[in-house]
């Protein structure tokens, strides 16, 4: 397994609190790595560190050559809460926005990919919460990365939506080959999504 992101001993200090600390750990490519630990263990921090959102820290973070193809950083990110669209602008002007002069082939492909090409032109206030979580989804995929950070990305969503949305990057995951860094609370949707586990305590 060849590792795209290297941690070593990282350290992270807010107001003179410490975080988290010395964590050690590999990202291997084409894994799911799940992170738990319980509120306020620095599940954020660690994934905004990781996407180059954060670079205050204490230790060393080394990215693999081969993720940089391509890719702005930061890396893409999906969040609990897709409310940062738009709400005057439709699903597809929404991804515009981010993504100017994207060709009209990969925008057709990535919204089949997430199941909303015939939602393209409705607003936000027209989507369901599931709908808007996929909008977040095809955003992070035009990014065209090799790795995707998912902080509770479906915490918000009941539990039928939530398996769907399960299913749906588990099948993206494995068809793009991407990397991803899954946070979550939930014992089973950790057993579902991960690869492996990494706990921070
Ligand atoms: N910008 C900031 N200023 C001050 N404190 C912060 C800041 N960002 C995070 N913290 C603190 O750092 C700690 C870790 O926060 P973080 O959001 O990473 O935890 P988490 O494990 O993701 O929690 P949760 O599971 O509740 O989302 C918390 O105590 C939080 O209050």
């Amino acid at each position: 397994m060849k590792t795209i992101i290297q941690i070593r001993n990282l350290t992270k200090v807010i107001n003179k609190q410490c975080i988290f600390k010395q964590i050690n750990l590999d990202i291997y490519e084409n894994e799911i790595l799940v992170v738990m630990g319980n509120s306020g263990a620095g599940k954020s921090t660690l994934l905004n560190i990781l996407c180059q959102i954060d670079n205050d820290y204490e230790g060393e973070v080394k990215y693999d050559n081969s993720i940089f193809d391509e890719i702005k950083i930061p890396f893409p990110m999906v969040f609990q809460e897709s409310e940062s669209l738009l709400p005057w602008l439709s699903v597809e002007e929404n991804l515009k926005v981010i993504h100017q002069n994207i060709d009209e082939k990969v925008l057709d492909d990535v919204l089949e990919k997430v199941e909303l090409k015939e939602h393209r032109y409705k607003k936000p206030r027209a989507l369901s919460g599931g709908m808007k979580q996929r909008v977040g989804i095809a955003r992070a995929l035009l990014c065209k990365s090799k790795i995707l950070f998912m902080d509770e990305p479906f915490a918000s969503l009941d539990m039928e939506l939530r398996e769907k949305m399960q299913a749906l990057v588990l099948k993206i995951q494995k068809e793009q080959q991407l990397s991803v860094v899954f946070v979550t609370h939930d014992e089973r949707e950790a057993a579902v999504m991960s690869t492996r586990i990494f706990r921070i305590d």
